[in-house]
Order: C-alpha cells, then sequence, then structure tokens
C-alpha cells in the first residue's frame, strides 16, 4: 500500500488545475487520487496532461461525492463564489481534511490561514483550511512589505496581466480577438486584490489593473513615497535581507521582464528607480499567474501542512547563495 498522501482537484480542468496535475504527478509524497470536471468527464487525464501517465480520468463530482472519497487533501480550484458547497460537505462529512482554495472566496476569512509563504508562514497554526492569495495580491505585497514601515502614502501599483489570469469562463478579458494588439484596463478602482493586499499588508493600496494579448505571466509596477529618503543600496538591501533565504523569490537589479517569467515557478522583484531626492521608488515584480500566483504558492502551502519541505515538487535549484529553477 502507498503511503503517499491521496490527493483531489475540484476544478481540474481549468488553468491552474492543469498546472497543479503536473505539480502533482511529479510530487514524492502525493498521490492524486480524482479529479472533477464536468467538460472532461469519462476521459483519461493523460490525454490532456502529458506530465501525467497514470489510469485516472475526469469525473464529474457534486460536493457530496469530493467528501464521500475522503481524500487528505483537496484543492478547490473553482471560479470565485463557487467553494462554498464543497467546504460545507468536507467540514460536515471529511473535517479533517486538508482544504486549500484557489480562489478569492475565503481570503478575509478569519478561520482560514491566508498562504503567502514567505510573509505569512510565520502565522501558520496547523490550520487544515488555506486560502490561497491571488496572483496580483501576490506581486504587490511582496514589493510593498520590504518598505511597508516607511510608507508616506499608498503605493500605487500598476498591474498587467497575461489572459489566462481571467480563466476560461469566455469573457473579454481571455478574448484573444479583443486582446490583439490592445491593452485593456478594468477594475481601476476597488479591485478584489487592492482589498486583498491592503488588508493582508495592513496597509492601504491602489492598484490598477491591465490584461494583454500575452498567455501568461504578469508584472506589477509600483511607485511608492517614502517617509524619510533613502539610498537605493539601502532600498536593495531591504528587499536582499527579506528574500535572499527565500527560493521562490529573486530580487534583481534591473528591471524583470514578464517574458521571462512564463513557466517559472518564482517571482523576481527588481529595478528600484529612486527619485533624485530619494523620497520615492518605484519597484517592478513579475510572476507567473498560473505557478507562483496560484499553483506553485498552493504547492508550498499544501506542502508545508502535510510536513514535507515546502519546496517539494517545485523545480528550484539551491546553492551557492545563487536559487535558479532547473
Ligand atoms: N488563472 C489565474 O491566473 C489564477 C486563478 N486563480 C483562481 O483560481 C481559480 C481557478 O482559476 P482558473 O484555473 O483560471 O479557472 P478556469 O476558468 O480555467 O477553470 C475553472 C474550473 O472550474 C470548473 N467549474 C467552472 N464552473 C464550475 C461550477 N459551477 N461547478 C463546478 N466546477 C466548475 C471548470 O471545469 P468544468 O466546467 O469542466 O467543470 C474548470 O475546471 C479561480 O477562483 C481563480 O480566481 C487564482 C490565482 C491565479
Ligand atoms: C486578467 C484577470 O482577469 N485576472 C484576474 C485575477 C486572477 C486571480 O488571481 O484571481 P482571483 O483573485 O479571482 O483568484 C482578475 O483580475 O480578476
Amino acid at each position: 500500500m502507498s503511503d503517499k498522501k491521496s490527493i483531489g482537484i475540484v476544478g481540474a480542468r481549468g488553468h491552474t488545475g492543469a498546472e497543479l496535475i503536473r505539480l502533482i504527478a511529479a510530487h514524492p509524497a502525493l498521490e492524486l487520487a480524482f479529479v472533477s470536471s464536468r467538460e472532461l468527464a469519462g476521459q483519461r487525464v493523460s490525454e490532456h496532461s502529458d506530465a501525467y501517465a497514470g489510469e485516472l480520468r475526469y469525473e464529474n463530482l457534486d460536493p457530496a461525492a469530493v467528501a464521500a472519497r475522503r481524500a487528505d487533501v483537496v484543492i478547490l480550484a473553482l471560479p470565485n463564489g463557487k467553494a462554498a458547497p464543497y467546504v460545507e460537505a468536507i467540514d460536515a462529512a471529511a473535517p479533517e481534511t486538508l482544504l486549500l482554495d484557489l480562489s478569492a472566496d475565503y481570503r478575509f476569512d478569519e478561520r482560514w490561514y491566508y498562504g503567502l509563504p514567505e510573509l505569512t508562514r510565520g502565522k501558520w497554526r496547523g490550520e487544515r483550511r488555506i486560502s490561497n492569495p491571488g496572483c496580483y495580491a501576490t506581486a504587490i505585497q511582496l514589493s510593498v512589505a520590504p518598505l511597508k514601515d516607511l510608507l508616506a502614502a499608498p503605493p500605487v501599483c500598476f498591474g498587467v496581466s497575461g489572459y489566462s489570469g481571467a480563466g476560461t469562463t469566455p469573457s473579454d478579458r481571455n478574448d484573444p480577438e479583443k486582446l490583439r494588439d490592445n491593452l485593456m484596463p478594468y477594475s481601476l478602482t476597488g479591485h478584489a486584490h487592492e482589498k486583498e493586499a491592503s488588508r493582508h499588508l495592513g496597509v492601504p493600496v491602489e492598484f490598477m489593473p491591465h490584461v494583454a494579448p500575452h498567455f501568461r505571466g504578469l508584472t506589477v509596477t509600483t511607485n511608492l513615497y517614502l517617509s524619510r529618503p533613502l539610498k537605493r543600496e539601502d532600498v536593495l538591501a531591504r528587499f536582499h535581507h527579506a528574500y535572499d533565504a527565500e527560493p521562490l523569490v529573486k530580487v534583481l537589479d534591473e528591471a524583470p521582464w514578464v517574458s521571462r517569467i512564463a513557466h517559472r515557478h518564482h517571482a523576481e522583484v527588481g529595478g528600484f528607480a529612486l527619485s533624485a531626492d530619494g523620497r520615492r521608488v518605484v519597484v517592478v515584480a513579475t510572476l507567473d499567474n498560473l505557478l507562483k500566483g496560484a499553483a506553485t504558492q498552493a504547492m508550498q502551502n499544501i506542502n508545508r501542512a502535510i510536513g514535507v519541505d515546502e519546496c517539494t515538487a517545485i523545480p528550484v535549484r539551491r546553492g551557492r547563495g545563487e536559487r535558479s529553477e532547473e
């Protein structure tokens, strides 16, 4: 009998579900027990994922059926607003299940651990309910946290995402025709990730998202006014101090490019352009919204909760102070 933990994915047809299947297929301590999709029910997972070689087929599982499987771990990768019936069924029938939700539904719920490991792992108290952060919200928080004590005004964050960020439900924001040669602004005040980042940083931020014609990867460029002047080396030192021990956050001298982050598991933070008076700094962050912005971060959180190294099955190479992925 396998001593691996069983894991199921609800919403496994989607962009993040596909990345999770890839990560789990290579995981030494996890075994894919079920994958739920209404559209792909009956089809072999191996026909849709080149990373998975087993016999498993997609199934259409309702909340009661998911809970009845009694998997050790369940990931919900559903559109926003759809998680509650699954959470309720698991709470009732299998409360010991480790449950991770990728949507925004529990990011403001005090009973759930908000898992942005580099910033919140010290707050994990063994919770079995984990809310995975939003993609832009991850980039915003990683950009602001090292300077949080020096803010003279709310940071202003300009975000540009690839259209995989908008999921697979058809909309203007994932329509390649409408995005062709275009940059589409949306939710310019009050975006959910503005509220999420403000809540978890504990300081207000202002966020202006856009979607672009590329498929995956996002950039957040953040303008921060400081309460006292800093030199560029001081800013760099703060970011290095915050992230040099982190395998999945790289601090760069130059501003990172989104074209270099697709399919990579880490976030990059760099640029650090200062105004002449040292009171304004601009920080640029990139990450792959489907990986560090979703599936990879979920895997970090699950790894920690099942008691294995946080980077298990995440392709990261460490050593000599320089961390880069395989
Ligand atoms: N895309 C991204 O960059 C990021 C996404 N997230 C969040 O992760 C979650 C998943 O995102 P993503 O993978 O992009 O979404 P997709 O739209 O690509 O996939 C959604 C999945 O949910 C299933 N689904 C849709 N509606 C329902 C329903 N009513 N009941 C049951 N299943 C349903 C779909 O499969 P089927 O229809 O076959 O059942 C599909 O498998 C979302 O909450 C999103 O906000 C978080 C960070 C980044
Ligand atoms: C381009 C695009 O549309 N991106 C999504 C963010 C994706 C994400 O992280 O979503 P959740 O917070 O919903 O989990 C958006 O702005 O809503």
